[in-house]
């Protein structure tokens, strides 16, 4: 019989040893557009932590830099050599190869891989296939699957590159909920089997509540980071049950307050409308 997940993961998150480390991180972006403001953050070895926030906040900011993707204008980033892979929410794969091709591709490019044979890479493609439950679908392409399976093939092709740190953008922002709700569930055991580190950006506080050991609210623009929700219900969640219901309805307050506090002057100098919703989503 498998560990509850709460036992398997105490045991590598009490010793807090920081996987990513953010320390009084800031970005401008041209002469003076401050995306994010001395953004202090750390994300232990192992742990899952959801980044929510306004739209236009940062968050896709601090993923980039985590990622290597830019460079922090002040501060600075530790990621102790960690492999880094990212995934967004649209899937990104190539049209014209196929499933399993696109997975290779990465393979191609993974330093542990480097070396080996097409035989391989595609009897490897193939396990992780099988990890995120697509087994027979290798030989399609990409347009003949729908939204969820193409993110499961996102997800192996993040996967394959061997990373330890998974950076998410939105992965699953533009799938139906009982979509969702099946990939919340297999990315939590593949974060489990595989003892990732999670740094995951949603929208959605209820999605927060259900996969994160903790949920961190950064301001509206620009982003700092002004709240760090401990979420110890025991896992696996449900988006749907009480309990995260209750935890995210006092989140999406403060979220509220915060959008509300950054929108009022905005809406006087502004359009109707131009206000962001992002809190609502
Ligand atoms: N490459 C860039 N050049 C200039 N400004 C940028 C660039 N990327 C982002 N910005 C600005 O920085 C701010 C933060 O953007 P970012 O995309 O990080 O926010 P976000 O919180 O991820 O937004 P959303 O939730 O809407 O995806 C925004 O005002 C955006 O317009």
């Amino acid at each position: 019989m498998t560990a509850p997940i709460k036992e398997l993961r105490s045991s590598r998150i009490d010793g807090h040893e920081p996987a990513v480390r953010l320390d009084a991180v800031s970005k401008v972006y041209g002469r003076e557009l401050l995306a994010l403001d001395r953004v202090t953050l750390s994300v232990g070895k192992g742990e899952f932590v959801c980044l929510l926030g306004a739209s236009g906040c940062g968050k896709s900011t601090l993923l980039n830099l985590v990622a290597g993707l830019d460079r922090a204008t002040t501060g600075s980033i530790d990621t102790a050599g960690a492999r880094i892979a990212m995934m967004f929410q649209e899937p990104a794969l190539f049209p014209w190869l196929t499933v399993s091709a696109n997975i290779e591709l990465a393979l191609r490019v993974t330093s542990s891989a480097r070396g080996t044979t097409r035989k391989e890479r595609r009897a490897r493609a193939a396990e992780l296939l099988e990890i995120v439950h697509l087994s027979g679908f290798g030989a399609k392409r990409p347009h003949e699957l729908s939204g969820g399976m193409r993110q499961r093939v996102a997800l192996a092709r993040a996967l394959a590159q061997d990373a330890d740190v998974l950076l998410m953008d939105e992965p699953f922002g533009a799938l139906d909920a009982m979509t969702r709700d099946l990939l919340h569930d297999e990315l939590e055991r593949i974060w489990r089997e595989r003892q990732l580190t999670v740094l995951f950006v949603t929208h959605n506080v209820r999605e927060a509540v259900r996969l994160g050991d903790r949920v961190v609210l950064l301001s509206s623009r620009p982003g700092t980071v002004i709240e760090d929700y401990p979420v110890t219900l025991p896992r696996p969640r449900r988006t749907d049950s009480g309990e995260v219901a209750e935890l995210a309805s006092g989140i999406t307050d403060r979220l509220r307050q915060e959008v509300l506090r950054h929108a009022r002057p905005a809406r006087q100098a502004t359009p109707a409308g131009a206000v962001s919703a992002g809190a609502e989503r």
